[in-house]
């Protein structure tokens, strides 16, 4: 693997090693090599009875790439439990026989710093770092902290936060770009995911990404920076979508909008957003770098209110799943592509029966009875959608207040959830399930009685996790049409890309994506 072609950033990804032995480092800064990262990582403080002068010279002269050393004791979150002296001899002498990094904590670094340098004129530049355990500190006491690290004179400087919202990493973008010395600085986790994958974006030094089968909390694969994200690529032009969502780690989003913004030569990053609060989200991420969203479960409809405008049909949904900062003055505007998405899904797999049939062209789904489950985002698309098309709606929802306000909407029905169990319905009728029921990993659920799934022509599942659901499985076996989620998910990804960059999606080559890897 390994990178190609012309780098857009100085970025370089780096895989923290934390072997056991000597020999088991050198084993893995050839496979991190060959995983594609830039930099290693090698934590002293794992390898079991560490010798100094030899392990650290095994070390140096069998590195693949740069190397940076880190000895981490146990007050700044590593495994040292020995003395002080000994640790920072054995970072002297790493620096002496050629190390290219050393990484000192903030805490004893304005010694170490001026001492190596003063000593030994190796080349080696020297890191210095600080970890901030608990609430991320004040904006004045962040800056204290990064004047106090500079004053060291260190080569880079380094800060690792715990967020506890994604809204507090507004301080680390500002201080990758701003820094006077080059800075390393993230968050930890998937609310700190992102501070990590635009790293190179805002100019950060390093990024850090784990070796396949080597994982480590709080930090993305190799694989995935160099895979699915691409980070060689990021420049600070580039555009950032994010997928605001809660959770979000399931989304497979990022690896089909990725390759789709390479592929039509966009230069644009899709990213996962875990957010918890979407006003104070808004109201802090209001930089033209966030170019549009996706937004997923729960906030499709709670979203509405924070769009300064919305197009007509996801008004009438009363749900958004897409958004799109206007360049000219920065205002956000909703869309809905679910809705086309999930009717244009159930109405090319009745088209392809229809044709063998010879029928005329109005759409398949004109007249039929229209069982929507779930009332929430993706059922308010659907039922607005088959509305639109002529059908006959029924909603089953747990909470039948909702379920009647959709009813409402699209001149239908509504029903509680209990009384789907007992509910015939009509011979040829469609069924969509739009709740989560099935979703990995609860995936032996159906939302039906099994007994009823023969009378319906088509039968739907909005969750594509797996691709297959029980649902479907039950339902092919009982001789209807199934049409899996995972084509709405292609279908209203597809939408979102054209409204992302402004041009047509690559639609062959976002499908070929979605049959490979999903
Ligand atoms: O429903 C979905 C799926 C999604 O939430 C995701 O998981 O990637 C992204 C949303 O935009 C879309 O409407």
């Amino acid at each position: 693997m390994g990178r190609a072609g012309i780098l857009a950033n100085s970025t370089m990804v780096c895989a923290p090693l934390m072997a056991r032995s000597v020999e088991q480092m050198v084993i893995d800064m050839q496979s991190a090599e060959a995983q594609g990262a830039d930099a290693v990582e090698v934590r002293l403080d794992y390898i079991n009875s560490f010798q100094p002068s030899q392990d650290l010279e095994t070390i140096i002269r069998n590195k693949p790439l740069p190397v940076i050393i880190v000895y981490r004791p146990r007050w700044e979150g590593g495994q040292y439990e020995g003395d002080e002296h000994t640790r920072l001899e054995a970072l002297r002498l790493a620096h002496e026989l050629g190390a290219d990094y050393i990484d000192v904590e903030l805490k004893v670094a304005s010694d170490l710093v001026r001492e190596v340098k003063n000593k030994h004129q190796t080349g080696g530049k020297v890191i210095v770092s600080s970890y901030l355990s608990g609430a991320t500190p004040s904006k004045e006491d962040l800056s204290h902290l990064v004047a106090s690290m500079q004053a060291t004179k260190a080569d880079i400087i380094k800060v690792v936060s715990n967020a506890n919202d994604i809204t507090e990493l507004d301080w680390i973008f500002h201080l990758l770009s701003h820094s006077e010395v080059p800075a390393v600085a993230y968050s930890l986790g998937e609310r700190g995911l992102i501070s990590q994958l635009l790293c190179p974006k805002f100019g950060g030094a390093l990024v850090y990404g784990a070796m396949e089968g080597n994982s480590i909390p709080g930090l993305p694969t190799l694989d995935s920076l160099r895979e699915a994200y691409k980070v060689e690529n990021i420049n600070s032009d580039t555009k950032v979508f994010g997928l605001v969502s809660k959770p979000v780690s399931h989304s497979k989003g990022p690896i089909l909008h990725n390759p789709a913004f390479r592929h039509a030569n966009f230069n644009g990053i899709y990213v996962p957003m875990f957010v918890d609060d979407l006003k104070e989200f808004f109201e802090v991420y209001t930089s033209p770098d966030f170019a549009g969203y996706s937004v997923g479960f729960p906030y499709k409809e709670a979203v509405v209110q924070f769009c300064d405008e919305v197009h007509p049909l996801a008004k009438s949904i009363g749900a958004v799943n897409t958004i799109i900062r206007k360049p000219s003055d920065g205002k956000l505007i909703g869309y809905n592509t679910d809705c086309e998405g999930s009717i244009a899904s159930i109405e090319d797999a009745l088209e392809d029966q229809r044709y063998m049939n010879g029928a005329s062209l109005n759409s398949p789904l004109a007249g039929k009875q229209f069982v929507v489950v779930g009332a929430g985002g993706a059922g308010r698309a659907i039922a607005v959608g088959a509305k639109s098309r002529g059908a006959r709606v029924i909603i089953f929802d747990i909470d039948l207040e909702r379920a009647k306000s959709l009813a409402q909407v699209v001149s239908g029905e509504a029903q509680h959830f209990d009384s789907l169990a007992h509910f015939q319905p009509e011979k040829g009728a469609i069924l969509a399930n739009a709740t989560p029921i099935g979703m990995h990993p609860s995936t032996d659920r159906i939302p039906v009685a099994e007994a009823t799934l023969g009378n319906y022509q088509l039968v739907f599942d909005a969750v594509y996790t797996p691709r297959k659901t029980r649902l479907l499985e039950d339902a092919d076996a009982a001789g209807a049409i199934t049409v899996s989620g995972v084509e709405m998910f292609l279908k209203q990804a597809i939408g979102q890309f054209s409204l992302f960059t402004g041009t047509e999606a690559p639609k062959d080559f976002m499908r070929e994506i979605v049959l490979a890897k999903f």
